[in-house]
């Protein structure tokens, strides 16, 4: 096995640990793969009396973990992965199966009957491998297998029992320690694999990889549709045989022969799909010539092109109060909504059931045999108007706004201009003067816009560093004061003058919050013309990015020349960066920039250099993996 080539075979794919676990995800990441982490909602509550070892109820859970996430991404992540990969770690000893501690007492018991004794650390792991069908359900082939390791701790003594439990490491550890901190000083001595025993059996892993991407095909003489699969489906295809035979029971982690390779079996009807693969049939010798065949179906340019359409089920949905709707009262019908929110009966019921498959709603037959809609916790989180966390101010701007400026992107693309003119028949030459706040109704629906994202953004901000330092703060073009009051919730100590134009102060009395505190004020003014409020900190937050490079600059020269050497600055934008989690949408929002303002995205690399020739320096830069991106940069 070669170990890079293993990893590298994963390139291109779409890898998901279904594990929020920070050890494995250090385990994995340290090899170079890359990721994306979405903890499983599985919880571990398999009757453990069922199994006839510890490690089968390991391989269990983990394919339980694996399937959930594999199953649940597409209708509710709207992706489908290429590979899930599942993991759980077990304690046995003296037959006894001991996951992680519930509490102090709890860990106590487990590591005082660790004491003195040799006990196995099982790992089971489930690979998932996912396969868009033509029919658009997705086929699921598991490969699991398990590892086991011997560890030996030493006669642990009262005193050191309960300074361990009361270090707080027992906790989210099964068997109630980890082995790569203070944990290890309670072990004399490991048999087996130690990455096991921290929670991943990397080795293991990479010989299974090797196996399912690198092992030569079945029979040599296999040539089909599935013939491009031919590399990546060996196993599978071996392994189905062994299945086929009944040397392999569904989630037995044992194998066909070998001792340590991997077992695979089907979920949800996928033993069709596997026997597929070994038929040349007229259909599969048509494939190459006519159209393509189900395995070349461009699913991912599908999903783009349907893209728009689920976007605007949800603005619809948010705009007709579907979702308040809901929050008063769950369980409604068709009907019954479609009158809350006078609307036609077949319409919402068309509505309903494409939020329904977009994770939005929950849907559940009556007695009676009718459906009926309730929201997903999501949805009560963050569509009901009316909630703390609320996005539906956002998602109204949306639906008015950037969706008519969007609808002319490729004008705005040759033209390398807003759309404002095409869109709503008047040019703006003041983004904020003639746009947003031309009209009363406008300028509220853009205050609602940005004060529900602010909400949902700002906490990741606020704590990109600490900035317990600062007592007074001052919010450049703060808006309706959704940050600064974070910023004063988080930091006791700091004051934030809130300063933007005055037709926007004169509205914010209507977005403070009931527990608004004296620690927030308002100030009115224009940033590029009026002196600023003197502060230690100023943060600008989605400010640079409305304008031109010219106004970018004609803004931080005059807050250079307003505040003194030793002020600090926190920049809040989406930045550009290659590499950094979700870039895509720091793209699509640079296009949105283009269409609706004078400004655009920008990399931290860029403004490095806006900053340094303005005479300030760029500290830090923080990805807060949410909306926004924080950049700390001090006065030189
Ligand atoms: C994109 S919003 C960002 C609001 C807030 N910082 C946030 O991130 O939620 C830009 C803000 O800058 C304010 N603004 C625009 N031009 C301004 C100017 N010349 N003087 C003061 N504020 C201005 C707008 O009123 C608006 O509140």
């Amino acid at each position: 096995m070669v170990l890079n080539p293993v990893i590298s075979k994963l390139t291109g794919k779409l890898v998901v640990l279904a594990s929020a676990s920070p050890r494995r995800l250090e385990i994995l990441t340290n090899v170079g793969l890359r990721f994306e982490v979405v903890p499983s909602w599985f919880k571990e509550t398999l009757d453990k009396a069922l199994f006839k070892t510890p490690q089968d109820y390991a391989v269990e859970t983990a394919r339980q973990k694996a399937l959930e996430v594999a199953t649940r991404m597409p209708y509710k992540h709207l992706k489908t992965p290429d590979i899930v990969i599942g993991a759980d770690t077990v304690v046995a000893v003296d037959g006894q199966i001991l996951e992680k501690p519930s509490d102090k007492q709890d860990a106590y018991r487990m590591l005082s009957s660790l004491s003195g004794k040799e006990h196995s650390v099982f790992t089971g792991v489930a690979i998932v491998l996912c396969q868009d069908q033509e029919d658009k359900e997705v086929d699921y082939k598991v490969v699991d297998f398990y590892e086991e390791t011997k560890v030996k701790f030493a006669d642990l003594s009262e005193d050191m029992l309960w300074e361990y439990i009361n270090s707080g490491e027992p906790m989210d550890k099964a068997g109630g320690y980890g082995i790569q901190a203070l944990g290890g000083m309670l072990v004399e001595y490991v048999h087996g694999d130690f990455l096991n025993v921290v929670g991943f059996p990397l080795n293991h892993f990479c010989k299974t990889l090797d196996t399912i991407y690198n092992s030569p095909p079945a029979s040599p003489d296999h040539k089909s549709q599935w013939e491009d699969l031919g590399e990546t489906w060996p196993l599978v295809n071996s392994l189905s045989k062994c299945a086929e035979n009944g040397e392999l029971e569904p989630s037995d982690s044992g194998n066909c022969g070998a001792s340590d390779a991997a077992s695979v079996s089907g979920a949800s009807a996928s033993a069709s799909w596997v026997q597929e693969q070994n038929v040349v049939g007229p259909e599969s010798a048509l494939a190459s010539t006519c159209g393509c065949n189900r395995e070349e179906f461009p699913h991912k340019i599908v999903d783009l092109m349907d893209g728009f359409k689920a976007s605007k089920a949800l603005f619809a949905a948010c705009k007709l109060n579907v979702f308040d709707v809901l929050s008063v009262s769950a369980d409604l019908s068709p009907k019954e909504v479609a009158e809350r929110v006078k609307a036609s009966e077949e319409g919402s019921a068309r509505l309903l059931d494409a939020c329904v498959s977009l994770g939005l709603l929950e849907r559940r037959t009556r007695d009676d045999g009718d459906h009926v809609y309730s929201n997903t916790e999501e949805a009560s989180r963050f569509l009901v108007a009316d909630s703390p966390l609320s996005l539906h101010g956002y998602i109204l701007h949306c639906n008015d706004l950037v969706w008519p400026l969007f609808s002319h992107l490729e004008s705005a693309v040759r033209e390398g201009t807003n759309q404002y003119e095409r869109a709503f028949g008047k040019k703006s030459e003041d983004l904020f003067q003639d746009a947003y706040y031309k009209k009363e109704e406008v300028k509220l629906r853009f205050m609602n816009a940005m004060h529900s994202i602010a909400k949902v953004s700002v906490k990741d901000l606020a704590t990109a560093f600490d900035l317990s330092m600062f007592k007074t703060a001052c919010d450049v073009g703060g808006c309706t004061g959704a940050m600064a009051y974070e910023f004063t919730q988080i930091y006791p100590e700091m004051s934030v003058t809130v300063f933007d134009l005055p037709q926007v102060i004169a509205m914010s009395d209507r977005f403070q919050p009931k527990d608004q505190n004296d620690r927030v004020t308002f100030v009115a003014g224009d940033f590029f013309k009026d002196p600023l409020p003197k502060a230690e900190l100023y943060i600008l937050a989605r400010i640079l990015h409305d304008w031109s490079l010219e106004k970018v600059h004609q803004l931080l020269d005059k807050l250079s020349k307003e505040c003194n050497p030793g002020c600090h600055v926190l920049l809040a934008e989406t930045l550009l960066d290659e590499g950094k989690p979700k870039v895509s949408r720091a793209q699509l929002q640079c296009l949105n920039m283009l269409v609706q303002t004078e400004g655009r995205e920008r990399t931290s690399d860029h403004y490095r250099d806006i900053l340094l020739s303005s005479g300030f320096h760029l500290l830090r830069v923080h990805y807060t993996g949410n909306l926004l991106d924080a950049m700390f940069c001090i006065k030189t």
